[in-house]
């Protein structure tokens, strides 16, 4: 079912794919050769972790759409954690079309069905919260999205490509946080952030450069030469989501991105995310914390047991309620805690 080069393009034969869990995908395309006559830069002398082997071909480097936020100019930068996306990692973006469209789109898995015929639009440059019950099938969705799983119908569209007919076109537009934080733990936090941009084909200097600065504004600057094993949850997610970011995508797809982060890092994390959105990029997240998404989120769809009860900007979906109370009345408040009487009575 796994075929890993259907996650990140471009892998060298050699190379493990980034995300292990992947299902087949019609659109075969030829990997690329590694550029094995290309000079690999000496390291630094400051830098302790062994250089990275990997070096593939170089492409441009687009231009920032947005100038440096007067927060990227060096004197206003704070010293720990600068909370804009880097001025490096902005890519070109030209919200003239919607992010993403789903149609019709259903998975089950056996006899469950998991997705049932969702359509969702997500406009550029906005920021879209996916909510709903455990087991309501956001992480599903997001897969699909992601192009970690392959739908059984229906149509993705990323960036005005069609993720079904061109895989590898759309993923282009993609950075993705898993919801499972599976990665190349034995690599230093340097290493696969390094690795996730080579695999971009970015340039190497480029890379170092946003390495650099994905570091400083996710504060892992010091966890840097520490291999990812040696992280908490919350600094392999930042590390992730710096990963994810290395490209400049036009989509940040992230699955559950403040779960086991403290609240000065999601805060952090959120004026990275928010910069993002206000340069033209788009995220789409999901995430049990309803006040999170009433505070950040400008558009939201609800999912309950694989159908979407709800969406529209915050304001629509929630109406007079709060969000959360509007959650409760769309996924149906079910507990029975009479049942669990017997909890009461202690044993000894
Ligand atoms: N690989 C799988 N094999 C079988 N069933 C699966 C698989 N992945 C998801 N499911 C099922 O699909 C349904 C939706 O799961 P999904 O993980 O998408 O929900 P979710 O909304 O992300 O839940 P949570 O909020 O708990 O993360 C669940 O019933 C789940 O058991």
């Amino acid at each position: 079912m796994v075929e890993p080069d259907a996650v990140v393009e471009s892998v060298p034969a050699a190379v493990p794919a980034v995300e292990p869990e992947v299902e087949p995908e019609p659109e075969p395309e030829p990997p690329v050769e590694p550029v094995l006559e290309a000079p690999v830069e000496p390291e630094p002398p400051v830098e302790t972790e062994p250089p990275l082997e990997l070096e593939l071909e170089a492409e441009p480097e687009p231009e920032p759409l947005v100038e440096p936020t007067p927060r990227d100019e060096p004197g206003d930068v704070a010293p720990t954690a600068p909370r804009t996306v880097p001025a490096s990692v902005v890519g070109t973006m030209e919200p003239t079309e919607p992010a993403v469209v789903v149609q019709g789109l259903r998975k089950s898995f056996g006899e469950s069905v998991a997705v049932e015929d969702i359509d969702l639009t997500v406009p550029a440059g906005s920021f879209y919260g996916l909510v709903g019950p455990n087991g309501a099938g956001k992480t599903t969705v997001l897969s699909m999205i992601a192009g970690l799983l392959k739908p059984d119908a229906g149509t993705i569209v990323i960036a005005g490509e069609d993720a079904t007919r061109h895989p590898h076109r759309a993923k282009r537009h993609l950075g993705i946080l898993p919801d499972r934080l599976r990665t190349f733990d034995r690599l230093t936090g340097r290493q696969l952030l390094a690795y996730h941009g080579l695999l971009r084909r970015l340039d190497r200097a480029v890379v170092e450069k946003r390495v650099d600065d994905l570091a400083q504004a996710f504060d892992l600057t010091n966890a840097l030469s520490r291999p990812v094993s040696d992280y908490s949850l919350g600094m392999t997610k930042k590390v992730m989501l710096a990963a994810a970011m290395v490209h400049a995508p036009r989509v940040l797809v992230l699955d559950e991105p403040f779960e086991s982060v403290d609240p000065v890092s999601s805060s952090a994390i959120l004026e990275i995310l928010r910069s993002y959105v206000a340069a033209g990029g788009t995220v789409v997240l999901s995430s049990h914390g309803m006040d999170l998404v009433e505070q950040v989120c400008d558009r939201v769809a609800v999912m309950v047991a694989g159908q979407v009860l709800a969406d529209g900007t915050v304001a629509e979906v929630r109406g007079e309620l709060t969000l959360e109370q509007r959650f409760v009345q769309l996924a149906g408040d079910v507990r029975d805690v009479e049942s669990l009487e017997w909890l009461h009575t202690f044993s000894d």
